[in-house]
């Protein structure tokens, strides 16, 4: 249960981060705020003006063309078109401020994201937690209008109190009509917040469904599986379950409104019932003092609303801010400047948190530039937790990972991720250009140069993308509506091809020509395995066939690095690498001897 001095403090420190920035927008803001606050005061004496003077004149007590008639007419319509004005421009402000105070949380949270380890961002834990801290960022910029608004309430509430203050302890009596509401209002809203917390997996759950039932990449499955009737079934009992609960409780506040309501209408009775029997009352006094008090009423029912209203939205915003204050991975500030020459594994262990298996046990193992290495192993053997590794994407927990004999921890990871290019298994697919997703630029209408067409040519690409009628131009996906999917094949070449633009002293690929037919894939690796002698290339690959022209094949067996060799030397061995190689090679000749029998 949240206190008040902590909600308080709360508030300040996000009221205190709207203002830091935004200072100007919100200076301006503000003052619209307090001069609207001021309109109804000026509002209702203009009416009461009109009024009373209007009764001398009908009364025929008074000249037709009295001043203070004349007075109290301008007074009015200066209020209403200042109002108006008002409005007009609070419009943009509201919209150029939400858009300030969104960008600036959300750029924080961007920066604070990429400061963070890669093991955690990798986590369930930091993706239900981020969740939550997109949802509060939405709700901040809303806060600074609740805030001004209580801001306005008060004002407006306060001016008229001491305006007219023949109504004082009416108004009294009207806030007291106004609790029983500001307590339900209160009770309604936390039964919400709990609603809303209840149904979130529901409600992640139903939007999961709806993609299945209209994402394109899952229209295959669901039709050569007949699982529509299945989804749909899920997804409306879900849909109702979620629709049930709202319904129920929307009744259920509306009942409780109405009894805020009744509390409300009989306040203000009591006080018109007050002001009759006062003995000094004369008609027009009546009248204009009436229409005090319902402006009174009123600034209370928006107090009551936004009071409850900011405490809502405080009260997720320990999320962010505790997001923003989590411990970040420390950047080494050792840049690494000379080229990459060698990697030494020596007696490197490491254990996925909640696993109590190694994913790499003792490993120990000297890489060298102008080596091609392939590493083989069954799934789950270790391959891809062994190149993160070497990456320093995580820590180690035993031993040492060395780049020319810096352990890769200390250095700093940007100098260090400029000398190797990477692509891995599941690599991105950018709804850019061609020539954007090979060479990742701003550049909209990019020309291909001839380093880019060189990487086109060695992965294949080159003549299909010179088929398309935008050529390298061509926008891929189909996010953008003029953009065209590719085929799974084509999309791995155009990864190989960026992670060839991307000058490195070290390339490394860990399976990402699965989709490639045999021909492209050999002749992919061919000219992989070729090119630039000095720079070191690693391979991870489940085709053994491609080991043979390693210069040194590391095969991996649960998290252990059981064989270190080049092909000739493994094969004699008739170890785990050769098992595979004959596994492999029995498949094809089989299938040969299959064909000619
Ligand atoms: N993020 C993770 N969290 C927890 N365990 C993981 C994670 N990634 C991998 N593992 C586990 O660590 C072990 C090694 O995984 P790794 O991905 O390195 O294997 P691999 O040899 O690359 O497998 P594959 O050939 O199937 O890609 C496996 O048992 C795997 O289940």
């Amino acid at each position: 249960m949240i206190t008040t001095k902590k909600f308080l403090i709360k508030l300040y420190h996000n009221i205190f981060f709207i203002i830091k920035n935004t200072k100007t927008l919100f200076a301006i803001s503000l003052l619209f705020y307090v001069l609207s606050g001021f309109i109804p005061y000026i509002h209702v004496t203009a009416l009461s003006t009109i009024i009373r003077e209007g009764d001398k004149i009908v009364g025929n007590n008074a000249d037709v063309m009295d001043t203070r008639i004349l007075y109290g007419i301008i007074m009015l319509a200066i209020a209403i078109l200042v109002d108006r004005l008002l409005l007009l421009g609070q419009m943009p402000l509201a919209s150029v401020l939400s858009y300030q105070i969104k960008t600036k949380i959300e750029c924080l949270i961007v920066e604070k994201t990429s400061k963070l380890s890669y093991e955690y961002v990798e986590s369930s834990t930091f993706q239900t937690k981020i969740q939550a801290v997109y949802k509060f960022a939405n709700q901040l910029p809303n806060l600074y209008k609740t805030t001004l608004q209580i801001l306005k309430s008060v004002i407006i509430m306060v001016s008229l109190m001491i305006g007219f203050q023949g109504c004082f302890y009416l108004a009294f009596i009207i806030m007291v009509g106004c609790l029983p509401k500001f307590l339900l209002s209160y009770r309604i809203r936390k039964k919400q917040h709990e609603l809303d917390l209840h149904v979130t997996s529901d409600q992640r759950l139903q939007e999961y469904y709806k993609e299945l039932l209209t994402k394109s990449q899952n229209v295959k499955e669901k039709q050569l599986f007949g699982l529509k009737g299945l989804f749909t079934t899920r997804w409306e009992n879900i849909s109702y379950y979620i629709h049930k609960k709202y319904t129920l409780f929307r009744y259920k506040s509306l009942r409780l409104n109405f009894f805020g309501d009744i509390g409300d209408i009989t306040g203000y009775m009591i006080a018109l019932v007050l002001l009759l029997l006062s003995p000094s009352i004369d008609g027009a006094g009546f009248l204009s003092l009436s229409v005090a008090l319902m402006a009174i009423q009123n600034g209370i029912n928006a107090f009551i609303g936004d009071c409850i209203a900011i405490r809502g939205q405080v009260l997720d915003d320990d999320v962010v801010y505790d997001f923003l204050k989590e411990q970040e991975d420390i950047q080494p500030s050792c840049d690494l400047k000379e080229p990459i020459t060698k990697f030494t594994f020596d007696h490197v262990n490491f254990t996925y948190k909640g696993s109590s298996v190694r994913a790499l046990d003792d490993v120990n193992v000297t890489l060298n530039s102008g080596e091609t290495v392939v590493i083989v192993g069954e799934n789950g053997a270790g391959k891809t937790t062994f190149i993160k590794m070497l990456l320093g994407l995580y820590p180690c927990q035993g031993g040492k990972v060395l780049c020319n004999n810096q352990p890769v921890n200390t250095l700093n990871r940007d100098s260090y991720f400029r000398r190797i290019s990477t692509i891995f298994q599941h690599y991105n697919k950018y709804p850019f250009t061609i020539a954007q997703n090979i060479e990742m630029t701003l550049e909209e209408e990019a020309k291909p140069t001839e380093d880019m067409i060189l990487c086109a040519k060695e992965t294949g690409i080159h003549d299909w993308v010179c088929s398309l009628p935008n050529g390298y131009n061509t926008l891929l996906t189909h996010l953008r509506t003029e953009g065209i999917e590719v085929s799974g094949g084509e999309w791995q070449k155009i990864a190989i091809a960026r992670g060839q633009m991307k000058p490195a002293d070290v390339f490394i690929m860990d399976e990402p020509t699965a989709s490639l037919d045999p021909l492209m894939e050999a002749e992919i690796m061919n000219k992989f395995m070729n090119m630039d002698s000095r720079s070191m290339k690693i391979i991870v690959s489940h085709r053994v066939g491609i080991a043979t022209k390693a210069d040194k094949i590391l095969v991996f067996k649960k998290g252990k690095l059981v064989e270190v060799g080049c092909h000739k030397e493994l094969i004699q061995n008739k170890g785990v690498y050769a098992q595979l190689y004959e596994a492999q090679a029995k498949w094809y000749t089989s299938s040969k001897e299959g064909e000619s029998s």
